[in-house]
């Protein structure tokens, strides 16, 4: 659907901020946009929408008072740094809402509790007690106990996590720039990019430019989360914080302003999200073309003459990433155990016989396809 001009009548709007709109060019925060957020959340809310915000700004926050002259690349300082900047972070937004009447929920999540299925649920529910009782979730990744291992990577990537936990309408992704642009805006020739309808459009756009100095991801995560959130039901919009602000307070998205990416699928069931996105997968599993066809145009379960290798150490039940002559494909669950397989792909190299298995390697419903961001 092409970018409506005002928002649906009681939406569920996730908002995420990136460092970048939330600090001044000396490094602090920067506490007159966080009051204008506080301020467009309340609007928000009494026009009947609910609102979760994902702020970045820890690392950012805690770098001044720990006399830190600009972001460390040393992981310990970083946790160092977020755990600084996360209290200042969270105890300003409080008292910016409060003046607002407005109650507000910290939410602070690791790879762990989106990876786990257990754990996903129940950060699903609580995500859903906080709106009940009308809390606005401010939301950021754990940093202080993250690793790299388990590291949801960046916020753009956990805002479209939680879009799709609290089952969202809207994502938009607030940054210093006006939305996508054909290339790094400044760029000889870049152009902005109003609409995105087909996740193929992005085969000509260059994300590759570096983000702010303080931020982390640059444009791609957010493309990639636009993909991620689009494709499980979300529509996105992509903004500069200092055009939207005003606008979504009025409840406008005009054509001019922002990229748009349509939501293309129907919410996504959770635990199709989940092993897509959330899930951290054990293994890799290679099909030749025409099991790639069978799963991408045939919407089928993947089937063992199909499988041409595999890689990694798990037992059956574990989450795989799914690889195509033309790349990734989709995660999905894996039936058989990385021994299993390689002992029937053992066999059949050596002219054996093969065991004697019928089950699906990856049935349909285990199976996550993933959006497909081309040059993103
Ligand atoms: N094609 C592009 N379109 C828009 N911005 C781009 C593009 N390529 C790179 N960028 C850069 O991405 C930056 C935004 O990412 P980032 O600094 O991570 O923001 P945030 O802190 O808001 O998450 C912009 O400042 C811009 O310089
Ligand atoms: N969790 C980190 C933010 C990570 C992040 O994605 O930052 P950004 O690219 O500015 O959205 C923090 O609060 O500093």
């Amino acid at each position: 659907m092409s970018r409506p001009r005002r928002l649906a009548p009681g939406s569920r709007v996730v908002l995420k901020v990136g460092s970048s709109s939330l600090t001044r060019p000396d490094g602090g925060l920067d506490l007159n946009r966080i009051d204008t957020l506080a301020s467009l959340t309340a609007r928000l809310r009494a026009r009947g929408h609910s609102v979760v915000l994902v702020s970045s700004g820890a690392v950012a926050a805690g770098l001044v008072p720990l006399g830190l002259g600009g972001r460390p690349s040393e992981l310990r300082l970083l946790q160092a740094a977020a755990s600084v900047g996360q209290g200042r972070l969270v105890g300003r937004w409080d008292s910016s809402m409060s003046a607002y009447g407005v109650v507000t929920a910290q939410v602070l999540l690791t790879g762990q509790d989106v990876a786990v299925r257990s754990h996903y649920r129940t950060v699903r529910a609580t995500f859903d007690a906080l709106l009940s009782l009308g809390a606005v979730p401010v939301v950021n990744e754990n940093d202080a106990v993250n690793n790299t291992e388990v590291s949801l990577g960046d916020n753009d990537h956990l805002a479209a996590l939680v879009s799709h936990l609290v089952n969202a309408d809207l994502l938009v992704l607030l940054t210093d720039v006006d939305g996508l642009w054909t290339a790094r805006p400044g760029t000889p020739g870049a152009r902005p990019v109003r609409e995105v309808t087909d996740l193929a459009e992005l085969a000509r756009i260059d994300v590759t430019g570096r983000g702010s100095a303080v931020g982390t991801g640059g444009m791609r995560s957010k493309v990639q989360a636009a993909a991620i959130a689009c494709a499980s039901g979300t529509a996105t919009l992509i903004a500069s914080a200092d055009d939207a602000l005003e606008l979504l307070g009025a409840e406008e998205l005009p054509a001019g302003v922002g990229t748009w990416f349509a939501a293309t699928g129907p919410h996504r069931s959770s635990r199709r999200l989940w092993m897509a996105h959330a899930a951290r997968p054990e293994g890799r599993v290679s099909v030749d073309a025409g099991a790639q066809q069978a799963l991408t145009v045939g919407k089928r379960s993947l089937l063992l003459p199909g499988v041409v290798g595999v890689s990694g150490d798990f037992e059956s039940g574990a989450v795989v990433e799914v690889l195509g002559p033309a790349g990734l494909l989709a995660r999905g669950v894996c039936r058989y155990s990385s021994a299993e397989l390689a002992e029937v792909l053992d066999a059949r190299a050596s002219g054996a016989p093969a065991p004697d298995h019928v089950a699906p390697v990856v049935h349909r419903d285990d199976l996550a396809e993933l959006p497909r961001t081309a040059g993103a």
